[in-house]
This record gives structure tokens, sequence and C-alpha cells, in this order.
């Protein structure tokens, strides 16, 4: 999978701002500030595109493409979107890899006015709109979170930082090379920014293409940690950094890098972030991209959502919670710990039905806080978002009072749990906020404060008074229509319109006495259409003024009304933040509760040991499936002890084809995957020594996009393992060897087996069709056989799902492809092929005779010296000469 480029439009091909009119000088200033980003310019009621942005918006969004005047001499290729449709075109532009610029009128033209009838309405960009910085409910999806990543490599290591915009979070990894793939696709970002320099490097492209974000190349000079603490340390408005902890290099290259993008794409607004959440690669399972995908975790390999791991177990009730769970998927924990502190958690909640129930039916009413505090802050937010708030704060109250007082470490709710009660209690501010919000704001108030009507009547008099007189005088005005008809004795109707304020209408006929000259009439001619005549009087222009006066004035009242409750939001953003994080966490374990009953799932026991033993383990979505076509699941065990003390380390699992191998396989490594994301698993029992690593492979697919073979895929991942496994690791590989002839395949595997087995020592599942393999539980001293069974049954097969110890006799492959429907003359013929080769076969070489089986003696991982890790420690791109100079001294000094 290749990682989308961002395509901007090439900044050198601005036209020429010689000669063009001002509105069109103003456009070319606008987009010289954001010259990559498609610029949607503010007139009127559209947004309008010009030059190589429209060109490029009408192919991307399907919008007509027309022109505007002439730039030196040739037409202005011009498009534009309506303003109230913005939202989606923007959502589809983003989807394409494209920036946007939002360009906004800052004043009303009737300001502008008052500067001289030539006078330009002044505008500016208001926004630069990025994946990775959307905070739009309709730009982004509910259940997942939406992050923008930044990677720098220093000194040999590499660091990731991330920023959630909607939720104000910030994290900062700091990692291996070798780690940086996973730890990128760990948060799965929308966006990453790298520095330029970073493309040509091949294992960071590597990391970039698995992360599935848009990437966006920043200049190597914003990565320079000096430049980056100091636009750090402006973002969060402190003097120095330390106090948020010790960061390495790279990690304030990276922070430095958000912070700049930040910068220019908020238009200077700065987001309520926490301080950088500091965690090391030590803090979770590491899952390379590869894994990911194979394993189905929170995407199924066609990348939807749906049939993944997540989808099958997610029973949240908020998108908060959806999106909390969603993070401890992706990132199982790695300390026993931790671990089991969630595990208590959902334990507690599970014990306990009633309590359950009501707090998920509490749950159900808390809207999504978290995004509608970050669109406060940035400026992006309406009413609705303070009463998304509002009723928040609210669930928060009611939610932290279905749990008993009792903070008994034995008998009270876990810890895990009382961290999130204590932050649900509101402060004497956030609590002063909702009395405030419950008085003071209408029940369902509209989405934009622009157009008023959101505080509640009786909140602040002076808006009372100012709605009074509107109201009263638009009472008189509807008065006042009876009287015109009375005293000219014609048909007159009110009306009003922007222009003309209100006026009394009639048709052109009935109009006519009125409009003979005489001296004493109150009617004032305003207007003559082709059907219509309109006037006014005395009385109807005073009131006129009177309640456009009154209605400006309660406009300005509820603006005010509506600063001063978003700069109070601005202010308890953190604790806001904390509120909704706390009820998504109770709703992510209580979720787990949920589907742990409905499944029947139960606590793993996670301890420091290298074991794994699982009674009757299930694969969550496969299961899900086969019994909702009606089939029965047969549940399989699994033991496997990194140690070798107790049983194998190692498994090969034969069987035939179709007979359940992978499912097997997988399902082992998913139960990883949920034990260590402190979810309970679908067994009888399970016992885990935590793991450092997770590795899945299957003999792979063409990777067409990247111009590898299947079988250079295969080697490259396997690579990976050998390099990367330890005896903390778990290894599932699945018809590895499949993609080359038959005898190299068989050579591969057997050497892969016996590295992992060897020099690796992690615990592995090792499915194969190469029968041969079978041969290592004699030869190695932590191997077993492991088989799906199967039954012949009439001459068909009849597959059991059973994993049993011993090795399989055959593959069934002419019986499955029979299964298959492949024509019956086709399977007599492969059958007849099949019996003559088994019979050449036993007269054929001894695979004892192959030195294959003479052990060996090189390490799988690639040797370590000091020379060669002073080597990778030096970036040549970052010394001064004279460093480079001392540099060279110091690996003269070292000794092999
Ligand atoms: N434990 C089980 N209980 C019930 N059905 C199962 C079980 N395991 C697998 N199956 C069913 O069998 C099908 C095939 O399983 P799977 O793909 O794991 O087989 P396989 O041995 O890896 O096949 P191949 O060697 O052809 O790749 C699954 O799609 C599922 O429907």
């Amino acid at each position: 999978m290749n990682a989308p480029l961002a395509h901007p439009p090439k900044a050198e091909s601005l036209p020429s701002a010689e000669g063009v009119t001002p509105v069109m000088a103003q456009f070319l200033a606008a987009k010289a500030q954001a010259p990559d980003a498609i610029l949607f310019f503010r007139m009127g009621d559209f947004y309008e595109l010009f030059f190589k942005d429209a060109e490029i918006a009408a192919a991307a969004l399907g919008i007509t493409l027309t022109k505007r005047g002439k730039h030196q001499g040739e037409d202005i290729p011009m498009a534009g979107v309506p303003v109230h449709a913005l939202d989606g075109y923007l959502a589809r532009l983003i989807r394409q890899g494209f920036k946007a610029a939002i360009c906004e009128q800052l004043e009303a033209p009737s300001e502008a006015k008052k500067r001289g009838s030539k006078a330009v309405v002044h505008r500016d960009i208001v926004r630069v709109v990025t994946p990775g910085t959307l905070t739009e409910d309709s730009l982004l999806d509910a259940r997942g979170a939406n992050r923008l990543a930044a990677v720098s490599i220093r000194r040999g290591r590499a660091a990731v930082a991330v920023v959630e915009l909607s939720a104000g979070s910030v994290d900062v990894v700091g990692c291996s090379l070798e780690d940086l793939a996973a730890t990128l696709a760990s948060f799965r970002p929308s966006e990453v920014l790298v520095p330029d320099r970073l493309f040509s490097d091949e294992a960071a492209r590597a990391a970039l293409d698995g992360s599935g974000g848009v990437v966006q190349a920043l200049p190597q000079a914003m990565a320079e940690p000096v430049g980056a603490r100091v636009r750090v340390e402006r973002l969060y408005g402190v003097a120095s950094l330390d106090g948020y902890g010790a960061f390495e290099e790279g990690e304030v290259s990276a922070l430095g890098l958000i912070a700049a993008y930040l910068e220019t794409t908020q238009a200077g607004k700065i987001p309520a972030l926490s301080p950088p959440r500091r965690s090391g690669d030590t803090g979770f399972l590491a899952i390379d991209p590869a894994t990911r995908l194979s394993l189905e975790i929170d995407r199924t390999q066609r990348g939807e959502r749906d049939g993944s791991l997540l989808a099958c177990i997610d029973r949240t009730v908020t998108s908060g919670g959806a999106r909390a769970l969603a993070e401890r998927i992706a990132r199982p924990l790695r300390d026993p710990v931790a671990i089991n502190h969630g595990l208590d958690a959902v334990e507690w909640l599970l014990e306990r039905r009633d309590l359950r129930r009501d707090l998920r039916d509490g749950l159900k009413a808390a809207p999504d806080v978290a995004r509608a505090v970050s669109r406060l802050v940035l400026g992006r937010g309406g009413p609705r978002d303070l009463a998304a708030i509002r009723a928040g704060l609210s669930v928060a109250e009611g939610v932290a009072g279905l749990f008993p007082p009792d903070r008994d470490a034995l008998t009270g709710p876990p810890v895990r749990l009382v961290a999130c009660l204590d932050r649900l209690m509101l402060s004497p501010e956030t609590g002063g906020l909702l009395v405030d919000l419950a008085e003071g704001l209408v029940a369902e108030p509209p989405h934009l404060a622009r157009d008023g009507g959101f505080v509640a009547p009786g909140y602040r008099p002076e808006l009372e008074e100012a709605r009074r007189l509107r109201d009263d005088s638009r009472r008189v005005v509807a008065d006042l229509e009876a009287r015109a008809v009375a005293d000219a004795g014609v048909p007159f109707k009110i009306k009003h319109n922007a222009v003309l304020g209100y006026f009394l209408e009639v048709s052109a006929r009935a109009a006519e006495p009125l409009l003979r000259p005489s001296g004493d009439s109150p009617f004032i001619h305003r207007q003559t259409l082709a059907n219509q005549v309109r006037f006014t009087t005395v009385e109807l222009s005073e009131l006129d003024a009177k309640i456009s006066q009154a209605g400006h004035r309660a406009l300005a009242i509820e603006g005010e009304t509506f600063e001063t409750w978003r700069h109070t939001v601005q202010l308890l953003a953190r604790p806001l933040q904390a509120v909704a994080e706390a009820l998504a966490e109770l709703d992510a374990h209580a979720a787990l509760a949920e589907w742990a009953e409905e499944v029947g799932a139960v606590r793993p026991a996670v301890d420091d040991t290298a074991c794994f033993e699982v009674t009757a383990g299930r694969h969550p979505v496969v299961e899900a499936a086969v019994k909702a076509a009606g089939d029965p699941y047969t549940p399989n065990d699994c033991r496997l002890d990194g140690s070798g003390a107790n049983c194998a380390r190692l498994s090969i699992v034969t069987g035939p084809n179709m007979a359940g191998k992978s499912t097997f396989l997988r399902q082992n490594a998913l139960l990883v995957v949920l034990a260590q994301a402190g979810a309970f698993v679908p067994a009888k029992a399970m016992r885990l020594g935590v793991v450092d690593r997770l590795f899945s492979r299957v003999g792979a697919g063409d990777d067409l996009a990247r111009g590898r073979s299947t079988f250079m895929m295969e080697m490259v991942e396997t690579a990976a393992i050998l390099t990367q496994a330890t005896d903390r690791s778990f290894v599932v590989l699945d018809e590895i060897g499949r993609g080359t002839a038959t005898y190299d395949g068989l050579a591969i595997a057997w050497a892969v087996a016996e590295a992992l087995h060897d020099h690796n020592r992690a615990r592995t599942l090792f499915a194969t069709h190469y029968h041969e393999l079978a041969g290592l539980e004699t030869r190695l001293a932590h191997v077993c056989n492991l088989s799906m069974k199967a039954r012949e049954w009439n001459g068909d097969l009849v597959f059991l799902h059973e994993a049993a110890p011993g090795a399989a006799d055959r593959s069934y492959g002419v019986q499955v492809a029979k299964l298959a429907g492949v024509p019956p003359a086709v399977v007599a013929r492969a059958r007849a092929v099949l019996d003559r080769l088994e019979g050449e076969k036993t007269a054929a070489v001894s695979l004892d005779d192959l030195p294959l089986f003479a052990v060996t003696e090189t390490p799988a991982r690639p040797p370590s010296s000091a020379l060669h890790d002073a080597l990778t420690a030096i970036e040549p791109d970052e010394l001064s000469p004279r460093e480079a100079l001392e540099a060279l001294y110091r690996l003269k000094a070292i000794r092999p």
C-alpha cells in the first residue's frame, strides 16, 4: 500500500499580479499565502475558485468551469460552490489528497462602502483545511479518531508526534528505526508530516507507506530542534518545555513540525492541547502495518471497518467511546500491571449487570463533547456545540451518581474506574458553566450563532427589552396594514425585503389614485414594478427603523453572550476534555463487559512469563460469521512456551486446504491483541506472558503498486520478522515459501522455522502444506506438530476444524477442488497425476540426505559491534564540519 502523497498545485504556477483588478489582487495575495492549497475565495453567497484551482476543482468535484474577466489577455478560469454546500465539497477534495484554504469576507459590504464606493471588502485566509486538522462533524467519521502525525529521525532514533485536534490530545513516542512503521501505524494518522529529506530514506518511506495517511513534506529547516522547541513553547504558551518532561531531540523536532503546521493551517488560532504524553516504544505491543492488515484488527484487507475485529466487538454507545475502544485495540499495552488494571475495570462492570445497564443508558444521551469543545476553541463552533457541552456535563453528573460512594480498594470500583469517576466530578467552574448554560441557552439551539435565537427568554434583561421592542413594533406594523387599507381605500399588503425594509404594496391599477399629486396624502411612493407599486408612510419608516435597530441590538447581545460562553469554554477546555475522556473510557469499559457477557468471553491471566495457553479459544469474527450461517464453531486449544520448559515454542500446523489452519493461527494472534488491550477473550481460559511484538504473515498477494512480486514481498516481510522478533514476540506464519518452486519454498520455510526456533526464540505458529516440515519435531528441541482434522466420507471430505497433536498425512487438495466444483473429468485426471507423482516420490532422494537438515550456525540478527553502533548513530546531515571531523576521530579510536 502506498501512502497517498498530497498533490497540491505547484507554487510557481501563480499568475502575475501586474495590472489586475483590486479584487483579483486580493485573491492573488491570499493565494501567495497558501500556494499549495486550493483557495476558496468568498464572494457573497459563493466561494469562487480561479485559475489553476478552478480547473483542478472542476475536475475533482465535477463542478462547472466557466471564466470571468481576463488576465494578461487570457480568460481567467473560474468555478464556484455555494456557501452552504462548502462542507460537502471540502470533504471530497480532502479525501482526494488536496489541501484547501478558506479566504473569508471579514466585514459586511456596507462597512467597506463607508471607505468609498470603490473599496474592496476586506478578506483573509481564516483556515487551511487538511486531512489531519479537520474538526467538523460533517467531515469526520464519528467513531474514528482523526490524527495528524509528524515523523523525525535524529541520531539514528525515530520519533513520532501525534495530535488529535478534536480531543486536544498530543502523544509523542521515541522509537528505534525498526519500530517506526509499527509505531506510526498504531495511530492510524490521516496525515503525516515529514521533513523533505526523509523522503529519500528507504526505512522511513516504508513506514510512511504503511501508515495509511496522506504524506506532507515540510522543509527540513522546520525540523531543526532549536527552532522547533521555540515553536512548541509558543504553541503551549510556556517559557520552557522542561516542565512537560525531558524530550529527545527527535521528539522535539517532530512536535515542532506539528506546531509549525498548526500555526499555518489554523491561521493563528491556537487549539487547546493537553501537554504531550510521552511514551517509549516499550509501552505498547508493536504491531506493524502488514500484521494489522493480515489480522484485520481495525480494518479488513479491503479497507472497511465492517468485518474487522474492532467492528465485531464494538458495543459502545457514544462516538467518544467508540474512538476510545478503537485506540485500545489499535495500541494494546505491554505492561502486565496496566493491562490488569483495564481487565479489573471490565470484570467489575461485567459483574454488575444493573449498574452497567443504567450506565450505558445514561451514556447514550452524551453527545460528542470533545469535538464540540475543540470546535469552539478554534472559533468554528456554534450554539449547538454549547448544547453538547451542557448535555455532556449533565450526563457526567448523572453517571457519576450511579456508582457506589465506596472507594475501598477491595470492594469499591477498581483504579481505572475511580480515575474516570474523579474526572467526572464537576469543579466549581465547570459546574458553574453547566448552571449558566442550563439557564441561558434554549433547549434546541440553532447551528449558527449568526442568526441569533439561542439565548433563552429572561436570561438577559437588555435582550428581552430589544426583543420586546422588535416584536411589539412588528405587531404595530401588522395593525398598520388594516389602518392603511381603511385610510386609502385600496387593498394594501405590508411586505418586507432587504433593500426597502417594510413597505405597502398594491396592484398598479389600484395604485392609480394614490399616484395623482395630492398635498396631504400620507402615502409616499417608493418603487414601481411591472404590476405592483410600493409605498411607505412616515409611521411605517419609523417603525421599520425601530425594528431593525432593535433586531440589530438583539443580535449584538446574543453575539456577545455567545462570545462570553465561548471564552469560558476556552478557559475550561482541559477539564471539559477530561470529562469527555472519562465518559468515553467508561463507555469503552462497559462495552467490553457487555461483549464479554454476550459471547461468553473470560478474563485472561496476563503475567510476565513466556507462556501462551489457550483452552477452547474462538476466532471472534469467524465465529460470528459461521454462527450467522447457522453452523457451529469448533473451539481449539493452543499451548506454546517461549522458554520451552512446559511445551513447544514452535508449532508446525498442517492439514487439508480449508481445514481451518489460517483461522486457527489468526485466532491465537487476535487473542493476544484482545488480552493486551485489556479485553476479555473468547475462550474457556487463557494464560499469557506479555508479548512485545506481534507478527502475522501470509504467503503474500502481489503488491503491484510497489512493483514487487508476490514472492519478493513475502521475503521482505519474512526478513522483517527474522530481524525484529525477540524471545517475547508472538509470530504466526501462514504458508511462507509457497510463492516459489516447491524445493526453494520448502528450503526457505525450513530455514525460517529453524531460525525462529533457535535464534529469535519467539512463540510461533507455522502453518504449511510442506508436510516435510513435520520432521522438525524430532530434530529440534521445542517443536511440536499440530494438524487440523478432516475425514473422508464416501469419497468426500468433511472438515472437523479441530486442532489435534500430530502431523497431517496429506493436503486433500484434489478433494477440495472437487468440492469447489472443478469439472469431474479434470478432478479425475488430477487424481491420476497425483497417484503417479506420489509413486515417484517414494523413490526420490530422502530428505535426510539434504543439507537442509544440517544444524545452522548463522545468527538471524545482524551482527552488532561498537563500530557499527557508532556509525549508525551518526547523522551526516546534522553535523557541522568540526563535529564531522571529531566523529571521524572517535570512529578511528574504536577497537574492533
Ligand atoms: N474452528 C472452526 N469452526 C468452524 N468453522 C471453521 C473453523 N475454522 C475455520 N472454519 C471455516 O472454514 C473456513 C476455512 O478456514 P481457513 O481459511 O482457516 O482454512 P485453511 O486451512 O487455512 O485453508 P487453506 O489451506 O486453503 O488456506 C473458514 O472460512 C470458516 O468458515
